[in-house]
């Protein structure tokens, strides 16, 4: 269903869509946002709330997958989906990725998704990380995570796609922690690290599982830009609208020129990379890892 609401001098295109195993992804006002002043809509079972700029062609793409927004087959579902939507759509020039829960942009997997699972779901659960992340990472569009939270190994990996990095400034941490699981990020993400931060800090970081508060990771390069929780949206909005002065083709070639061997490597690559996530992450010790590290959340409260 699609329908266009005029509202405010902005005109909102909304339409609820509903994506493979339930999940929805719908195009509306964000409750927070200078750019939003369409009418709001919400239900419960949204995981992708958007809402676009028809104006200036950004669209704002809220994680909304409560409690810690993990990334679980159907979240993975919807990203991905909405990332190609907008990809496709012509007027739309920028994305802002982010948190509709502030405080936690996206705790990564979903270690659920990992545990006691056969190898053919794992490796299936894998394919949707691995086509979430070429839509995004080979997106046209400017793309800026707007970091309301902590960010650990797929809510980093989710920021490493970005074109650019703003975080909120406190007690929030960002980094890749896979060995912290007894897991091994695969090369496409080891990549995105090295460009982020360089070879020597992220062989480090790689190895020990690194989480780092917002403040090392602006330090590294980790993240661009430090603001106040509150005005993280604000100002990546500000900061996209400097990138959308460049022009659209010129960006988008460029940004394509240094991408497209990365993307095309795990093109070539994807059914080996299906299959040892599949192989490792199956293994019993593991399985005994992730059950440990399930436990230690858990032990927590
Ligand atoms: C070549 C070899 C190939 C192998 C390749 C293998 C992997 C490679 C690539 C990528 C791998 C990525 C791995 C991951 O992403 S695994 C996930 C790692 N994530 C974390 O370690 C973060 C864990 N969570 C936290 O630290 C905290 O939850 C957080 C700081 C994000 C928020 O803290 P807060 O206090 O607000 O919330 P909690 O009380 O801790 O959590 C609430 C609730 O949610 C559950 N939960 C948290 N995180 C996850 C998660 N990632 N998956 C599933 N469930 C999660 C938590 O247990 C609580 O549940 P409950 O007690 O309320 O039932």
């Amino acid at each position: 269903m699609a329908t266009f609401i005029a509202s405010g001098g902005r005109v909102w295109r909304k339409f609820v869509k509903t994506f493979p195993l339930g999940s929805n992804l719908s195009l509306k006002r964000s409750p927070t946002s200078a750019l939003a002043n369409g009418r709001l809509s919400s239900t419960s079972s949204e995981n992708v709330l958007v809402s676009k700029d028809e104006k200036s062609g950004i669209a704002t793409v809220r994680m909304n997958n409560p409690p810690v927004n993990s990334l679980n087959t159907a979240l993975l579902l919807s990203l991905r989906s909405c990332f190609e939507e907008l990809e496709k759509d012509k007027s739309c020039r920028a994305l802002i990725l982010t948190s509709n829960k502030p405080k936690v942009f996206c705790a990564g997997l979903d270690i659920l998704e990992l545990y006691q699972k056969s190898p053919d779901y794992v490796g299936q659960f894998w394919e949707k990380v691995q086509d979430m992340w070429l839509s995004l990472y080979g997106s046209r569009l400017v793309t800026m995570a707007a970091i309301n939270g902590h960010s650990p190994a797929g809510g980093c990996l989710l920021s490493l796609a970005c074109d650019y990095r703003i975080m909120a400034e406190g007690n929030f941490v960002i980094g890749l922690n896979e060995t912290q699981l007894d897991l091994v990020a695969p090369f496409w993400l080891r990549q995105m690290m090295v460009d982020a931060i360089g070879y020597r800090q992220a062989e480090m970081a790689l190895m020990v599982g690194a989480l780092y508060p917002s403040n090392k990771a602006l330090q590294l390069g980790l993240v661009d830009k430090l603001v106040p929780i509150e005005d993280v949206q604000t100002v990546a909005e500000e900061e996209v609208k400097n990138w959308l002065k460049i022009p659209d083709q010129a960006r988008a070639i460029t940004k394509m020129a240094s991408r497209k061997p990365l993307l095309d490597e795990l093109r070539k690559r994807k059914q080996e990379d299906i299959q040892t996530f599949r192989d490792e992450t199956t293994r019993e010790s593991v399985q005994l890892s992730i059950q440990q590290y399930l436990d230690k959340l858990k032990a927590k409260k």
